[in-house]
C-alpha cells in the first residue's frame, strides 16, 4: 500500500481501540476508537497532553492492559497479553540494583532458558549497541541515570523484539542527558532497524525523533491527527531545533492544540 509516497508495510495495527475504566463507580471513556498503523522499521511518536491516554495506548499494545473494544494486530495476528516480542522501556528503568549491568541485560534471556554462554554473548552485543561496552561488571548504582536507561534499552533489545515500546523514557533526565539519549536511541534504531513506538508529551522530542507523529486529543483520548515528519536525518548533524522547518512543524502541532484550555495543555514546548 502506498500513502503520501511512502511504502507501507504494516507491522502493528490498532483497530477501533477503546478503553473504559471504572473510576469511583463511574465508567469513564479514556480512549475512543483509536485507529493507528505502525509500519515495519518506523519510528512513531505518540504525542499529547497529560491524561490523553498515551500510556494506556502503549500498555494496550504491550498487552499489560486489555482494551474494552477493538483489536491490536501485530504481524497480522491478533495480540493478547504481553510477550518478549514487545520490548517495553519505561521512565523508571526498573533495573535490579543488586545485579551487575550485564546481569540486568540477561534477565529476559534467563527467563527464556537460554544458556549462560549465549546469554553473555547476546547481552555483550546489546550493550555495545547502546554504547555501554566495558561497563558490564559495574553495579547499577555505580552508573549514571542516562546509562541506566541505556541498560534498560539493551535489556529490551536482547529479546529481539518485533517492536520497542517506550513510555516517556527520557522524561526524568536533565536536558543535556535527555538530548544525548535522543541521539543514542536514533543510533540504536538505525543499527537494529527495530520498529519503535515512543510516547512523549515533549513536542521537540517528537519532532526530533519521529518518522510520523500521532497527535492525540483529550476527553476522550483519541487520535487528533497523524503527521508525517520529513525532516532530514541525522537531525543532530544536519539541522538544529531552531531551523525554520523545525519551527514550522512545532507551530503546526501547537496550532492543533489551540482549542485546548491551558490546564489541559500540559505539553513541553
Ligand atoms: N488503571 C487505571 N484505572 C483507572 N484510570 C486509569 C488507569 N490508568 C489510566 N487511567 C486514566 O486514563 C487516562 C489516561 O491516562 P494515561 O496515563 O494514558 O495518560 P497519558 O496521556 O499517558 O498522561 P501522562 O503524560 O501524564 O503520562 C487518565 O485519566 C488516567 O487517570
Amino acid at each position: 500500500m502506498e500513502s503520501n509516497g511512502r511504502k507501507r508495510n504494516a507491522l502493528l495495527e490498532l483497530q477501533n481501540v477503546s478503553k473504559v475504566f471504572n473510576k469511583d463507580g463511574d465508567d469513564v471513556l479514556v480512549l475512543k476508537d483509536v485507529e493507528l498503523t505502525v509500519d515495519e522499521g518506523e519510528f512513531i511518536c505518540v504525542l499529547g497532553p497529560t491524561g490523553c491516554g498515551k500510556s494506556v495506548t502503549l500498555q494496550i499494545v504491550a498487552g499489560l492492559i486489555e482494551q474494552t473494544t477493538g483489536s491490536v494486530i501485530l504481524d497480522g495476528r491478533e495480540e493478547h497479553g504481553p510477550g518478549p516480542h514487545k520490548g517495553m522501556v519505561f521512565q523508571e528503568y526498573a533495573l535490579l540494583p543488586w545485579r551487575s549491568v550485564i546481569e540486568n541485560v540477561e534477565i529476559g534471556l534467563e527467563l527464556k532458558g537460554i544458556d549462560k554462554k549465549e546469554r553473555r554473548s547476546i547481552a555483550m552485543e546489546q550493550l555495545a549497541t547502546v554504547g555501554l561496552a566495558g561497563t558490564e561488571n559495574q553495579k547499577v548504582h555505580e552508573i549514571s541515570v542516562g546509562m541506566r536507561q541505556r541498560v534498560a534499552i539493551a535489556r529490551a533489545l536482547a529479546n529481539k523484539p518485533r517492536i520497542l515500546l517506550m513510555d516517556e523514557p527520557f522524561e526524568a533526565l536533565d536536558a543535556l542527558t535527555k538530548e544525548e539519549m535522543q541521539i543514542q536511541i536514533l543510533k540504536v534504531w538505525k543499527k537494529t532497524g527495530t520498529t519503535i513506538m515512543f510516547v512523549t508529551h515533549d513536542v521537540d522530542e517528537a519532532i526530533f525523533l519521529s518518522d510520523r507523529i500521532c497527535v492525540m486529543d483529550i476527553n476522550p483520548g483519541r487520535v487528533k491527527k497523524m503527521l508525517d515528519n520529513h525532516l532530514p536525518r541525522p537531525r543532530h548533524e544536519c539541522m538544529s531545533r531552531t531551523d525554520k522547518e523545525f519551527n514550522d512543524m512545532r507551530d503546526e502541532i501547537i496550532a492543533l492544540y489551540s482549542s485546548l484550555k491551558d490546564e489541559e495543555l500540559d505539553l513541553i514546548i
